[in-house]
């Protein structure tokens, strides 16, 4: 698999910061990366940091890992190291690729590749999408994604806010998901970390199971339902009246259309 071989990261935050973690478990050398952030000094091993931005175009890739409010603040110097030999891939949430290009109008090429924080375990789906990338920088562009779950490009942009709200926001709505078994299951009795400790453990070997099964989850869920059981009482429940499945969609929408509002927001700031 290819890697760019020098790469800025402006933004070394939680998500960045994950996937650097993930690419340095891939084999991809520390001495690759450099930060950029104005005041901090200290960088994970063999990273370099730098406080101000460097002269010229030294850099094959840049990551913008700031948060989507923070993007004004880095764009003009950001825009200094940006040349035709310069990929820009953005993680923003709701900062279309029109207006990465219109920052960064020298660049080779610019993506938005949306991950989740299970780049560090390498096991996020990353989306895709991209403006103005020759083949050669796309490959390389699906590699290094590859490398930290899979690489999922999209047919159009008009979908990256939805599958944003999936994949991005997911573990998110997981997480909730997750406490709220377990607070169930305190208010109905268990002890509170040992009911934290089972939901945990449960929901990762479900996981994990589905994604290795040959059958889809409604499958799954039907093997673990035996007939006139106790697992299809409890699905009753989260069916009736399609209750899960419309809360859900509920939740993807709001997540899916502050999205578009922050895309909107990003459009108008230029
Ligand atoms: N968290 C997640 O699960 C996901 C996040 N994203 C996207 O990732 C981006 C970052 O989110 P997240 O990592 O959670 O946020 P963080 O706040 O953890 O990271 C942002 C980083 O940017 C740094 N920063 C702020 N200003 C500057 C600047 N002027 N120059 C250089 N660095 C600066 C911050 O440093 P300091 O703390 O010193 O200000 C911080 O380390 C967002 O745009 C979000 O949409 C995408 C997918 C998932
Ligand atoms: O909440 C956010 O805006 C970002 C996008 C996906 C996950 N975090």
């Amino acid at each position: 698999m290819t890697h760019f071989q020098n790469i800025l990261i402006v933004g070394f935050g939680n998500m960045a910061g994950a996937m650097a973690e993930g690419w340095l478990a891939a084999g991809v050398p520390a001495a690759t990366f450099t930060i950029y952030h104005p005041t901090r000094t200290e960088a994970p091993a063999g990273m370099a940091i730098i406080n101000d931005w460097p002269d010229g175009e030294p850099f094959d890739a840049v990551i913008v890992g700031v948060k989507p409010q923070k993007l004004g603040d880095v764009a003009d110097g950001l825009e200094r190291v940006v040349g035709p030999g310069t990929v820009v891939i953005s993680i923003l949430a709701g900062v279309e690729l029109a207006s990465l290009a219109r920052r960064f109008p020298r660049a080779r090429g610019v993506v938005r590749l949306m991950p989740n924080l299970a780049v560090a375990l390498r096991k996020s789906p990353n989306a895709l999408i991209a403006q103005g990338l020759d083949d050669a920088a796309r490959q390389t562009v699906t590699d290094m994604a590859a490398m930290l779950g899979s690489a999922e490009w999209l047919a159009e942009e008009a979908q990256f806010d939805l599958v944003t709200a999936l994949a991005g926001s997911g573990p998110g709505f997981v997480y909730r998901f997750i406490d709220a078994l377990a607070a169930g299951a305190t208010r109905l009795g268990l002890e509170h970390e040992q009911a934290q400790r089972l939901a945990m453990q449960m929901v990762e070997g479900a996981a994990a199971l589905a994604a290795r099964s040959p059958d889809s989850p409604a499958d799954l869920a039907r093997r673990v339902a035996s007939p006139g059981g106790m697992t299809q009482k409890g699905l009753d429940v989260l069916d009736e009246d399609d209750a899960l499945a419309r809360l859900l969609t509920e939740t993807l929408r709001a997540a899916r259309d502050r999205g578009r509002e922050m895309a909107a927001a990003a459009r108008d700031e230029g």
